[in-house]
């Protein structure tokens, strides 16, 4: 039966249909009708109460399934008080440019490595030439977030990088700049960067390598770079699986200074004989920690160390996310050479910027608290624009059919996940943005980097195997200084997250139900499954946030203070190889004939763990 809200559950003010269904495109015939049993109804408290299913014997441990908090009365309430009407340039501390910088003063910065260059505190402070000084006041970006701040000159002086800050904080500018600055300053004159082979064809050479894990990333880098280059002269191109090659290749020959590709597509460019990278000067790895991940290791060896790029020392190389497992450190260290550690904030923490919430709720409970919570949000978000509510599931089954059973219900969901073809993908996301379908339902395709405006609310449907994923996909929200909201639906299946989970909450300084407490007690120690080289950042409360190298503590200061002593311490959609490459807001007349990527799900029917764009 088709779950319809029932209006009377609500203040009037807050009635069906809370989304403003901005596109004729959907436009439900709305009527109400009375819920039956079972599905129908805000059963949420009371089908849990019956326990029924497999879950029956967890509830009685679970302290809260006869209580009557549960949401989504206050949820929503939570929600409702999100400053989600503020316009951008206004809220709350926020500068021009909308980035609230005082949300970011008291993040503790770790340095680590020899003779660090000091942090600027403005972007006329830095070396950057005019140019690209002029680019950064067109994008409103009025003073450096906490991490630009640090690894601009650290990056500008050539010193190798590895950089850990939090979700929507900056990262993206931090090696950007950089990078556009030293071709600026070092680029001779008629120097070009590309030339005809001996059969009359081209072949290009970069001289900066941007990768990244998902083609939506690359493109929104791409996007980005651009922007920063302006009228520079400083020509960036990007390559991605999954769109027809020969627009990419006819953009590389119009010359290239900055590459920004997934890995995957890269290589066949390579193995064509259309890229070289024996001029690469800089190396920057985005979402580091996911491009050095189990299975994937390999590929990014096979580019950096086997196809003719120079090597750490010669080349500059930095990598960047918000998350950092030592293991992967260890591994990242490998391409680095006399590298400096930067962390801003603890490694794989969230940002305090987003409310999150955690709910347990049975799997067959899921679908009536997802709908109920959708129904009861306040969905008017910043510049009047839709409140976009992205939901994240486990497998690209789950996300279709979560976006079937939504639609059916007079939501207006789309689905992105990696079984699309890219065109389906860049117009979900398209359509999301936009506000067409307010809800996405994504899978971990979606998890990582990218910068949506107005994301007012995440909700982890199922849970990630592992807590960096939760936290790379709450960072989908409270981005750039603004609130956002996150909401975890939590069951027994998932009580190996409950220790990340709880510690995680701590540091964010979050609300930590009591029940969930108890699942840390009960919990098995975390297998890491999807993660087991992490275990280490569960042994203690107080995990990551730290250079591997040091034995001891790391000298961890107050942003405030960084002038005082500044601490100068001596992945997974897996290899779609479709023939390759366009710009991301190309038409795809020729898409069909290369497909999308087509991975299945992986052990177990894990989409999540096969990052969508590893091509
Ligand atoms: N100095 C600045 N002033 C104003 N806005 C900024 C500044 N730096 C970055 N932004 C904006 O902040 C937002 C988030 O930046 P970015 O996407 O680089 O975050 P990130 O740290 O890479 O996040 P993630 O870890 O999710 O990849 C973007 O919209 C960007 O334009």
């Amino acid at each position: 039966m088709e779950r319809r809200p029932n209006p009377t559950r609500y203040p009037q003010n807050n009635a069906f249909p809370s989304y403003p269904f901005s596109d004729d495109a959907y436009n439900p015939s709305y009527s109400p009708k009375p819920r039956g049993r079972g599905r129908g109804g805000y059963s949420t408290a009371s089908s849990v109460a019956r326990g029924r299913g497999r879950c029956s014997s967890r509830q009685q441990h679970h302290p809260s399934s006869n209580s009557n908090n549960r949401f989504p009365i206050h949820i929503s309430q939570d929600f409702n008080h999100l400053d989600l009407n503020a316009e951008d340039d206004t809220a709350a501390g926020a500068g021009a440019g909308g980035i609230n910088f005082d949300a970011y003063e008291s993040v503790p910065v770790e340095v680590s490595g020899d003779e660090v260059p000091p942090p600027v505190e403005s972007f006329a402070e830095t070396d950057f030439p005019p140019a690209l000084k002029t680019n950064i006041e067109r994008c409103k970006y009025v003073k450096p977030t906490p991490i630009q701040r640090h690894a601009i000159p650290i990056a500008s002086a050539g010193r190798d990088l590895m950089a850990c800050a939090q979700t929507g904080s900056g990262k993206t500018a931090a090696f950007c700049f950089p990078i556009i600055s030293g071709i600026l300053k070092n680029r001779r004159p008629g120097f070009s960067s590309v030339v005809l082979d001996r059969g009359g064809g081209t072949v290009s050479y970069p001289t900066a390598l941007i990768l990244s894990p998902t083609r939506e990333l690359s493109c929104q880098i791409h996007d980005e770079a651009k922007k920063f280059a302006h009228q520079t002269g400083v020509k960036a191109v990007v390559a991605y699986g999954g769109a027809p090659i020969f627009h990419q290749l006819r953009n590389l020959e119009k010359g290239v200074d900055i590459l920004v590709a997934t890995p995957g597509r890269l290589v066949d460019i390579i193995e064509r004989g259309k890229v070289s990278l024996t001029r690469i000067e800089i190396l920057a790895l985005d979402e580091a920690d996911r491009m050095l991940d189990m299975g994937f290791e390999q590929q990014i060896r096979k580019i950096v160390e086997h196809m003719n790029m120079p090597p750490p020392g010669v080349r500059q190389t930095m990598l960047f996310s918000a998350t950092f497992p030592d293991d992967i450190q260890k591994l990242a260290s490998d391409f680095l050479s006399n590298y400096i550690f930067l962390s801003v904030g603890r490694v794989g923490s969230s940002t305090e910027l987003i409310v999150q919430k955690v709910e347990y709720v049975e799997d067959t409970e899921k679908i009536n608290h997802l709908m109920d919570l959708l129904h009861s949000q306040n969905a008017r978000g910043a510049n009047k624009k839709p409140a976009l509510t992205l939901v994240f599931v486990e497998t690209k089954r789950g996300a279709d059919n979560l976006e079937h059973t939504l639609t059916r219900n007079g939501f207006p969901a789309i689905a992105i996940h990696g079984d699309k073809v890219q065109m389906e993908r860049e117009r979900a996301l398209r359509s999301f943005k936009k506000g067409v379908t307010p809800i996405m339902v994504a899978t971990d395709v979606a998890s990582r980097g990218l910068d949506i405006p107005h994301v007012a609310h995440v909700i982890n449907y199922d849970l990630p195997r592992n807590i960096d994923d939760y936290v790379h996909r709450i960072g989908r929200t409270g981005r750039a200084g603004k609130s956002g909201f996150a909401t975890a639906f939590f069951s027994y299946k998932n009580n190996h997250l409950a220790k990340p989970l709880v510690d995680l909450l701590q540091e964010a300084k979050q609300e930590i139900p009591s029940w969930l407490s108890q699942y840390t007690d009960e919990a098995p120690r975390y297998d890491g499954n999807g993660g087991s080289h992490r275990s280490q950042r569960y042994g203690s409360g107080k995990y990551g946030g730290r250079d591997f190298r040091n034995v001891t503590d790391p000298e961890v200061e107050n942003y405030d203070n960084h002038s005082n002593g500044y601490a100068d311490s001596s992945s997974y959609e897996m290899a779609n190889s479709a023939p390759a490459a366009a710009s991301c807001h190309d038409t795809y007349a020729n898409a069909e004939l290369y497909g999308g990527s087509k991975v299945e799900d992986g052990p177990g029917g894990y989409a999540s763990i096969v990052p969508t764009g590893w091509d």
